[in-house]
């Protein structure tokens, strides 16, 4: 099996990765995350995509390169992570009370000796329902420090998890990897990458 890349520096998608019990290396990819698309699925596929070509261009040999990029969206406007305190207050009085979408958009590129190269581009989208938040609940989050490296300004998987009333779709779609839609993908392409 050749070397499985993450192309990504951030620990919740490494975490997500682990857990699944996948051998694979870290190269964090700092693409320049910027994309013309407007529509959520496309916006996430293009970006997911340049963060994988960024990696690939400096590859040698044999490998699987899997990037990922999370994006929130309430009313079709996209939340990536927040600017500040007043960005984040703001990203979080929008989403409270309501139900917003979540995609996460993953491009996998596959380099096998003497075949030709695979690129897999392909996105993933989940609902979450945010209960009502006072003033001072979303203050004390925000406080905690949190919000700010994460899309959408909250965290599923930490403090915000008990604010969460529920949700639809892959749970792991929301923290930054839909690692189920990823295994399966990738065994329809005759890629097992649980097997050592
Ligand atoms: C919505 C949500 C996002 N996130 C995180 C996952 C991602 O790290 C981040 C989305 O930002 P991204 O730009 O997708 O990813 P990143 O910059 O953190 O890492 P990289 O580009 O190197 O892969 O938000 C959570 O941890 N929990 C959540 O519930």
């Amino acid at each position: 099996m050749y070397k499985i890349i993450l192309a990504s520096g951030s620990p919740r998608r490494k975490e997500i990765l682990e857990q699944a019990g996948v051998d694979f290396v870290i190269k964090a990819s700092n693409a320049e995350e910027i994309t013309d698309k407007t529509n959520p699925p496309e916006m996430v596929e293009d970006l997911a995509r340049l963060k994988a070509e960024e990696i690939k261009k400096k590859e040698e040999g044999e490998f699987l390169i899997i990037s990922a990029d999370t994006l929130v969206f309430l009313d079709g406007s996209p939340l990536g992570k927040p600017k500040g305190r007043e960005d984040a207050y703001h990203m979080l009085s929008s989403l409270s009370g309501r139900k917003h979408e979540v995609y996460t958009g993953v491009a996998i590129i596959i380099r096998e000796k003497r075949k030709a190269e695979k690129e897999l581009v392909f996105h993933q989208m989940s609902r979450v329902e945010v209960e009502t938040l006072s003033k001072e609940q979303i203050e004390a989050y925000i406080s905690s420090g949190e919000p700010f490296d994460k899309a959408g300004a909250y965290a599923i998987q930490g403090k915000f998890a008990v604010h969460i009333s529920g949700i639809e779709g892959e749970y792991n779609n929301i923290v930054g990897l839909p690692i189920a839609r990823i295994y399966h993908e990738l065994l329809k392409e005759g890629i097992d990458i649980l097997k050592k």
